[in-house]
């Protein structure tokens, strides 16, 4: 999490509590970060990928966790990621959300924005959205508040705290409640949300500020059977009006997610590079792919 983003959520969160603290007499802490989205509609997909990597490359003192990786993601597609412990899928997330700067290589969302030439807090703004494995959703505030904190900081810190929802967004708050399965809960404290319910929260987070590509790592891990299936229908949804790439070990989602539609695309990883791609049944077949994963 980058510090802009961190201070971001604390300012507004201590807004938002001290809010509540005045009402209700109460005070709280500090739960958690997550990352601001905001000017959508600029990435240009004519050419039909929103995701280019073109031969990436990231060392750790001259161990390549990363080695001439190349991979292309099309507008609206849902792609997964699989591959074994250390193949570098955390890397790769980290190269596209500017985390990590690769030793050489290309990264262009969109035809023409080089995510390279730019800061992270910018590749967040210009419409990346990623979700880190632990869901990171402001405790001590209820599931709307998150939501609403969500949606003001796409206006900028400052014009958040001064912010107050029109119709309109009231609206956007409900839709996305309603699609996260969480309408019922949007006055409940976040804190007392099943690990499910917080990785949902945090998902429709992101997705109010509509990012145009998320980057979901792991996101079903510690899931129930039941929270996994609804997972993966609301990322089935999300399909053709957002691009996701979802990282992911649990073989039973990404079953759920390409649902035996052979259009559909696995990559995977090994050795910081991509070892296979194709359906899922092709990648399944593959005898190299067995033996370094889905073998063991
Ligand atoms: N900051 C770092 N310093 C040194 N080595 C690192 C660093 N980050 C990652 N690595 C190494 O790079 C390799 C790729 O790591 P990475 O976390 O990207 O793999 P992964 O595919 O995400 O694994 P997992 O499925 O366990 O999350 C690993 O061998 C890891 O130990």
């Amino acid at each position: 999490m980058t510090p802009d983003l961190m201070n971001a959520g604390t300012r507004a969160l201590d807004a938002a509590q001290a809010r509540r603290a005045a009402l209700q007499g109460a005070s709280g802490d500090r739960g958690a970060s997550w990352s601001r989205v905001h000017e959508p509609g600029r990435v240009d997909t004519t050419h039909g990928a929103i995701l280019y990597l073109d031969d990436i490359t990231v060392s750790f003192d001259g161990f390549k966790a990363l080695n001439a990786l190349s991979m292309s993601i099309s507008a609206g597609e849902l792609r997964c990621i699989i591959g074994p412990n250390g193949a570098g899928k955390t890397t790769m997330m980290d190269v596209i959300t500017g985390k990590t700067k690769p030793d050489s290589g290309r990264v262009y969302f969109g035809s023409t924005i080089d995510l390279l030439r730019m800061r992270e807090n910018d590749i967040a703004s210009s419409g990346v959205g990623r979700k880190f494995q632990k869901p990171t959703v402001f405790e001590r505030l209820t599931v709307f508040e998150n939501l609403e904190l969500a949606l003001k900081a796409e206006r900028g810190v400052g014009a958040a705290m001064r912010f107050r929802l029109s119709g309109e967004q009231r609206d956007r708050i409900d839709s996305t409640l309603e699609l996260i399965h969480l309408q019922g809960s949007a006055d409940r404290v976040a804190g007392l949300l099943s690990h499910g319910q917080k990785q949902w929260l945090e998902i429709g987070m992101l997705l109010i500020q509509d990012p145009q590509l998320l980057l979901l790592d792991e996101p079903v891990a510690g899931m129930t059977d039941e929270e996994t299936e609804r997972t993966a229908e609301l990322f089935l949804s999300l399909e053709g009006s957002h691009s996701l790439v979802v990282v992911e070990h649990d073989m039973t989602f990404i079953h759920a997610l390409t649902a035996g539609d052979p259009a559909k695309k696995v990559t995977v990883l090994h050795e910081g590079s991509v070892l296979a791609e194709g359906s899922l049944a092709d990648v399944q077949a593959n005898e190299q792919v067995v033996e370094v994963y889905l073998g063991r």
